[in-house]
């Protein structure tokens, strides 16, 4: 199966567990792969045939901006069933990084993998 990528996607959400999370935005990256068939979009070279990466970014950073969760793994869950509906993808790997959580990780998050991603 082919794949449309999103890589390192930056966006502000109210994401955490504590009391003092809930009053700011944080930083998260975000990491798509999406499963697809190109061939018939690029056949056609037709946009309308292929899961248009920058709708689907502009989506994600709607969705971070309208949200508030404690846990990351909510934010996952919950956006990949929203990018699921709402651009019809049948299956994908979703990463979402937070980078200032733990000062000495470089990042830490998490991915998950939902429908049918082979
Ligand atoms: N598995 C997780 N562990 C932790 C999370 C989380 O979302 N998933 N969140 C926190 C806190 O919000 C932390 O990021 C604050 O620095 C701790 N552990």
């Amino acid at each position: 199966m082919d794949r449309v990528l999103i890589e390192s996607l930056g966006v502000e959400a109210i994401i955490g567990v504590y009391d003092w999370e809930r009053h700011i935005r944080q930083r998260l990256v975000i990491d798509l792969e999406m499963a697809t068939d190109i061939r018939d979009a690029a056949a056609n070279d037709d946009l309308d045939k292929a899961l248009n990466y920058a709708a689907i970014s502009e989506h994600i950073i709607d969705f971070a901006d309208s949200h508030a969760f404690g846990l990351v793994e909510t934010f996952a869950e919950r956006l990949s069933d929203s990018l699921r509906q709402d651009f019809g993808i049948t299956g994908l790997s979703l990463t979402v990084r937070k980078p200032g959580a733990v000062t000495d990780a470089e990042s830490v998050g998490v991915r998950i993998e939902r429908g049918n991603f082979v």
